[in-house]
């Protein structure tokens, strides 16, 4: 269809495949960012049957996806995903009365106002993990994980989460390696060419159908063992309070909301549990190897944390306004390497005309969150992790806070006040007691990572060694005494 209004515009395209060809697999954000040099802010690419449409700066994202929401709050229908048995899950749902209710369930649990009442444990997921980290810092990563996942499993069904080998957590480990397949949001042949689904996984094309395939049964435990948790716990009257427990005993009075089903809050569960635990635990990862290659950073953030809060506790939720330093420390590691770098995608539903350039019904909408943080015009020097940056001048460079890696409008994620809570308190106390260095090799001599990411949904650190040890002895023994009753 040729519009009368041309379209944003792009770089050249061939003839059916269009840019198909010319996305890359890894490093999209920086592709991207590197085509709105040349294109703008908005940019076009044709793919198959539709169009693609690159928001390639804040301002463009906030005009589009908040301004015009009614249009732009869609998702593209996901096969792959569905075929997982991601369905119906609030992230990839379209827009419409289920979306509605998705998203009602989920936004109620996690309101600004209400997300205090979470903080006990967060608070002791946060002394859990430095005990694990002290006593085994090598498996530094399983520790992240198994954080993220007890803070979320514990609100959205009441399990108590305690041990690295629980068999939970290793469905939500394969769940989450399924999640680090390449491509799954709306980036496969599978997508352009949604037929191809229905292939074997031996067929050319067939391999994502295939992966799809064998990951159901993963994908159907995670979704499953929280709801016959629960049960059981309601049975034996021992259910905690949780997402799950509030919802289901809303069903059986008959006073919730309506066309609510069970279906839905095993939707909505999973994708909280799991989405939640995958970007949280992979912003730690990230944070760990700022930490490791800025020494100086460390070193100013633990002097602030020093001074406000002393040596002689942990810090709490109530010292994060005396830290700003710490914040700024926070909102960099949101920024430098974001876990989203093309947040999720979004589809627009009707035909539209912004500032003279025509958007098509059915368009891919991404905005570009990665290139957004790394924009010039915002952020000097964008590569380098520098949370000085958001203090005022002249002291830093006043830049603002960054909000891209969160998303826009209708589909903001609705769990961003209640997971920058839990990278503040993990974060902090982190700081205050731990200090993080580079690991030597035989020889003794430092060894510094390559600068290398994983490229499935969520962008995560590759896996890398770093020292981690207690700051001190006064570190130490606050580590080994700290509370970790479960005050919740
Ligand atoms: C560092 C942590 C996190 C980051 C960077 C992050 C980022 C995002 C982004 C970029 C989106 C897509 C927004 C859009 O479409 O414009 C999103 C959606 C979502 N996030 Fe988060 N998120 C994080 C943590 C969490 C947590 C802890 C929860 C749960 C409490 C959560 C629940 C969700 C849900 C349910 C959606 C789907 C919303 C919808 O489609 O309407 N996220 N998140």
């Amino acid at each position: 269809r040729k519009p009368k209004v041309p379209f944003p515009p792009g770089p050249p395209a061939l003839p059916v495949l269009g840019h198909i060809m010319a996305i890359p697999a890894v490093d999209q954000g920086e592709f991207f960012s590197e085509l709105a040099k040349t294109y703008g802010d908005i940019i076009h690419l044709h793919i198959p049957m539709r169009s693609y449409i690159v928001l390639n700066s804040v301002e463009a994202s906030i005009e589009l996806l908040e301004k015009r929401s009614h249009n732009y709050s869609d998702r593209p229908v996901l096969p792959l995903m569905e075929l997982m048995g991601f369905f119906p899950t609030l992230s990839i749902l379209g827009y419409g009365p289920r979306f509605r209710l998705h998203r009602r369930m989920v936004q109620q649990y996690f309101k600004r106002q209400d997300i205090a009442a979470y903080r006990p444990i967060q608070i002791r997921g946060s002394r859990v993990l430095l005990q694990n980290l002290m006593s085994a810092p090598d498996k530094r990563n399983d520790h992240l994980s198994q954080y993220a996942s007890s803070i979320l499993m514990r609100i959205t069904f009441g399990y108590d989460l305690t041990s690295g080998d629980d068999k939970y957590l290793s469905v939500v480990k394969a769940a989450s390696h399924v999640l680090e397949t390449p491509g799954l949001l709306a980036g496969t042949i599978v997508d352009f060419f949604p037929i191809l689904q229905h292939l074997p996984s031996w067929f050319p094309g067939g391999y994502y159908p295939g992966v799809a395939r064998r990951a159901r049964v993963i994908i159907q435990q995670m979704h499953d063992f929280p709801y016959h948790y629960v049960q059981e716990q309601m049975a034996k009257g021992q259910a905690k309070p949780s997402f799950m427990a509030t919802n289901l005993e809303a069903l059986n009075n008959q006073s919730g909301i309506p066309s609510n089903t069970i279906m839905d809050i095993k939707g909505a569960v999973g994708t909280v549990y799991v989405g939640g635990a995958e970007t949280t635990w992979g912003t730690l990862s990230m944070f760990f190897l700022t930490m490791m290659l800025y020494p100086e950073c460390q070193a100013k953030a633990q002097a602030e944390i020093d001074t406000v809060v002393g040596s002689g506790r942990l810090p709490d939720f109530d010292d994060r306004e005396s830290l700003p330093y710490i914040e700024c420390v926070l909102q960099e590691t949101l920024r430098w390497n974001n876990v989203l770098p093309l947040g999720v995608p979004h589809c627009s539903l009707e035909d539209d005309i912004y500032n003279g350039m025509f958007i098509p019904k059915g368009s891919i909408v991404i905005a570009n969150t990665r290139g957004m943080a790394l924009n010039e015009n915002t952020y000097s020097d964008p590569h380098t992790f520098n949370p000085s940056r958001y203090l005022s001048k002249p002291i830093g460079k006043g830049e603002p806070y960054p909000i891209a890696h969160f998303g826009f409008g209708r589909r903001v994620c609705p769990g961003r006040y209640f997971a920058e809570d839990s990278l503040w308190i993990t974060i902090v106390s982190i700081l205050a007691t731990l200090h993080i260095s580079k690991a030597l090799d035989e020889s003794g001599k430092e060894i510094t990572p390559e600068l290398k990411f994983t490229s499935g949904v969520s962008r995560h650190p590759a896996p890398f060694q770093c020292k981690i040890e207690p700051r001190n002895k006064a570190a130490q023994t606050l580590i080994e005494g700290a509370d970790t009753t479960d005050y919740y």
